[in-house]
């Protein structure tokens, strides 16, 4: 397994690659001062032969830059808005590559998983290192499917910076917003690049709009485009007041112009440049007062004079100050505006020195990535992307920190910083670095090996692959003894079913894809149980008497309360198995299996006789609860999902009767461009197989985008419905 890695120690010594024992510090960080950089110099490894593929060019040099040169930096995006092909043209333009990749070929660096080929998207992250004008850039390109939205997360939270890709034509899309909001969450610095301007219906003004209002951003126009759709052919750079055009002969985009705007040849052109750059420093001035102070100062007359170094001086500031964001526009396909993208990259994303991390990190081999080539190196400087492998006993959302002292020493600090977390202590927040949130699954389905022989090495391939994405849970039912996958939807458990048969040779069976419900009461319940076996010659007695009751907090996990009866001693050396068994059968609901959320349960007495092991008391506890929700009124929850389904005008109403038809409950219909967006909240269980409906209701023209919004009560008819048919009576 490779684990990707970030260094964040800062010191005058690089990180060796010693052999260290593989340590696992779950959740255990450590925090240590920043310290300088080391540049380590004249180490040029311009020959790897061999080292990388063909088609990829070696590397000038591995040597580490300096780390004000070094940018860590995403490209996030709605599925399809273009990140794969914005990032070929990237490494080709940087010299990554010798040829441009193409997703619709299946043959683009990053996209290299050979699901990824064959359908054209990114699943997994992919990280490549290039040079790019004297700065190394670290660029990791994340999947747009909602389905693999942790997959996002667990990048996000390791970058520096960001680039979010648009459709142009499409403006800020559903998953757009998700991970928007999950870069809001890890404070990264953002760039909007609209692509897409050759394509029809492409608007930069509906697509700025877009991310003013939906994102609540306040986007920075830095260019503007020269055409649209069909005949859009370059871009004018608002800061410098030049115009950027690519020359229509040459077909992989390096070739293009850079002229000053002259009122000679472009009167119009350079008015309306002249009104966008005086909007810019006016709105940039808003945000910054060094930059207000300048502006009203010397060229209060005339801003014209305002040189273009102190407005991108001004713009990088209100950029990592996240109080607005540059816009920049292009084609990524038609090769315009990629390496225009490049240099605002490197001109106002942040430098890791520039944010604030306080953590050192130390592994036993080190290798840079090259998308799924790799290069080992020896050391690594603060500040970079680096993969590790080897590491057993990690997984994603771990920190791993120098040595077992210091791991210690994390541990204690951290302990300390949880006690003081209700005196909300900040120092703490500053201190721990954010865990990703595993979103929970909302699908299962039972798989099963070739023959029971291969059992082991399916666990195996099931374990291998949780450590990965932990987005995926596994379990056993209790009743059948087989194997549960439970996924974030059909795509995701297509998707291990798949690497399962490729990465680990063994050709599984799925059973029918079923939706994970939940369950929870309407009213309180009693129940008493006891529990008498002797085993051996000792005999396990215990006597339970515990109640139910429903809560409005929306929580998964029992609130568990004990009544004053119930004697300290023996709560202190039973209350474990207490618990263990109240949650046991809360993950089991009377109705469905399913787990039962909402729900707080009250022991009000227990006897237990003297050697009666705590696992009998779990028993016992866990039966009587499982009593006390049989015999309240029970109720099952479904996941609701939020829909968003853009469509041509004329498929509009074929998919609203088809919705209606599947208990849709439609909120909004906008109107973007020539399209129509549908939105509203479905049932997930009714929007199985959407995807092969929808391309037949529309003939392949409409997308859609599903979430999770909440679960909620089924009504009685669809409900009985369900059950009948969980029991087999329909
Ligand atoms: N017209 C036009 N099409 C583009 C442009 N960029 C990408 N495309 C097309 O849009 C489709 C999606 O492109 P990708 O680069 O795979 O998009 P992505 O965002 O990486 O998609 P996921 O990885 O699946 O999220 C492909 O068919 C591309 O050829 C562009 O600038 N103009």
């Amino acid at each position: 397994m490779l684990t990707n890695l970030r260094i964040f120690a800062m010191n005058h010594q690089t990180i060796p690659s010693a052999h260290i024992n593989n340590l696992c510090c779950y959740k255990i960080r450590a925090s240590f001062k920043r310290l300088k950089p080391y540049v380590l110099l004249g180490r040029n490894y311009s020959s790897l032969p061999g080292l990388i593929g063909n088609d990829i060019k070696s590397l000038h040099s591995v040597i580490n830059p300096p780390i004000a040169k070094i940018r860590n930096i995403g490209i996030m995006a709605h599925i399809d808005a273009g990140k794969t092909t914005t990032t070929e043209r990237i490494l080709y333009y940087s010299g990554y590559t010798r040829s441009l990749g193409d997703v619709d070929d299946g043959d683009t660096v990053t996209d290299f998983m050979a699901q990824e080929r064959e359908r054209g998207i990114t699943i997994q992250s992919a990280a490549v290192t290039f040079d790019w004008k004297g700065y190394r850039v670290n660029l990791i390109d994340t999947p747009g499917h909602v389905d693999f939205t942790l997959e996002v997360e667990r990048c996000l939270r390791v970058l520096d910076g960001a680039v979010a890709v648009f459709d142009a034509s499409a403006g800020v899309e559903a998953q757009t917003l998700t991970v928007w909001r999950q870069a809001d969450k890890h404070k990264i610095p953002r760039i909007c690049f609209l692509n897409k301007m050759d394509k029809t219906g492409a608007s930069f003004k509906y697509a700025v709009e877009s991310i003013r209002e939906k994102l609540k951003a306040k986007p920075l126009l830095l260019q503007l485009p020269i055409g649209e759709a069909k005949t859009f052919k370059g871009l004018v750079d608002v800061v410098t007041k030049e115009k950027l055009l690519w020359n229509s002969n040459s077909n992989d985009g390096k070739d293009f112009e850079r002229k000053p705007l002259l009122e000679v040849s472009d009167p119009e052109l350079l008015k309306e440049t002249i009104e966008a750059r005086n909007a810019l420093i006016e709105q940039v001035a808003d945000l910054d007062d060094e930059f207000a102070d300048l502006v009203l100062g010397e060229f209060s007359e005339n801003f014209d004079l305002l040189p273009a170094e102190k407005l991108q001086n001004a713009i990088r500031r209100v950029t990592l100050a996240q109080t607005a964001v540059p816009v920049l526009c292009g084609s990524a396909l038609k090769n315009k505006g990629v390496q225009p993208l490049l240099d605002a990259v490197t001109m106002y994303l942040p430098s890791p020195e520039e944010r604030n991390y306080e953590f050192l990190e130390r592994i036993s081999r080190l290798l840079l990535p090259f998308a799924d080539q790799h290069i080992e190196i020896s050391s690594l400087t603060a500040g970079n992307i680096a993969l590790t492998v080897g590491l057993k006993h990690t997984a994603t959302g771990d920190t791993l920190v120098s040595s077992k002292s210091s791991a210690l020493a994390a541990a204690r600090r951290a302990e300390r910083e949880e006690e003081k977390q209700h005196r909300k202590n900040n120092e703490a927040e500053r201190l721990l670095l954010a865990g990703v949130e595993i979103p929970e699954p909302v699908f299962f389905c039972t798989i099963e090996p070739p023959s029971v022989a291969k059992q082991p090495d399916l666990e195996h391939a099931l374990k291998c692959l949780q450590r990965e994405d932990p987005s995926l849970k596994v379990r056993l039912d209790p009743d059948s003894g087989q194997t549960i996958l439970c996924g974030m939807g059909e795509l995701h458990i297509e998707i291990i079913h798949d690497r399962i048969k490729r990465e680990y040779g063994l050709e599984t069976y799925l059973g029918p894809l079923q939706v994970a419900y939940r369950e929870t009461i309407l009213n309180s319940a009693c129940a008493t149980d006891t529990l008498d076996r002797t085993l051996g010659d000792q005999r396990h007695l215990v006597t339970v008497e515990v109640e139910a009751r429903p809560i409005e907090t929306s929580s998964l996990m029992p609130v568990i309360e004990y009544a004053e009866s119930i004697h300290e001693d023996l709560l202190k050396v039973s209350q474990e198995a207490i618990e263990n068994g109240i949650h046991s059968a809360c993950l089991q609901g009377p109705l469905l299996g399913s787990p039962v959320q909402d729900v707080a349960i009250t022991l009000h007495s227990l006897t237990v006789h003297p050697g009666t092991s705590t696992t009998m008391i779990s028993a016992c506890v866990s039966r009587c609860v499982q009593k006390a929700l049989k015999k309240a009124d029970k109720q099952v929850l479904e996941p609701l999902m939020n829909l968003e389904v853009t469509v041509a005008r004329d498929y509009l109403s074929p998919v609203l009767g088809d919705l209606a038809q599947r208990r849709g409950n439609i909120q909004e219909i906008q109107t973007r461009q020539d399209n129509k967006v549908v939105i509203g909240f479905v049932p997930l269980a009714e929007i199985m197989g959407y995807s092969t409906a929808l391309r037949t209701l529309t003939s392949g023209s409409a997308t859609f985008a599903l979430e999770l919004s909440t679960y909620q009560a089924m009504n009685p008819q669809d409900q009985n419905t369900l059950l009948n048919r969980r029991s087999g009576l329909t």
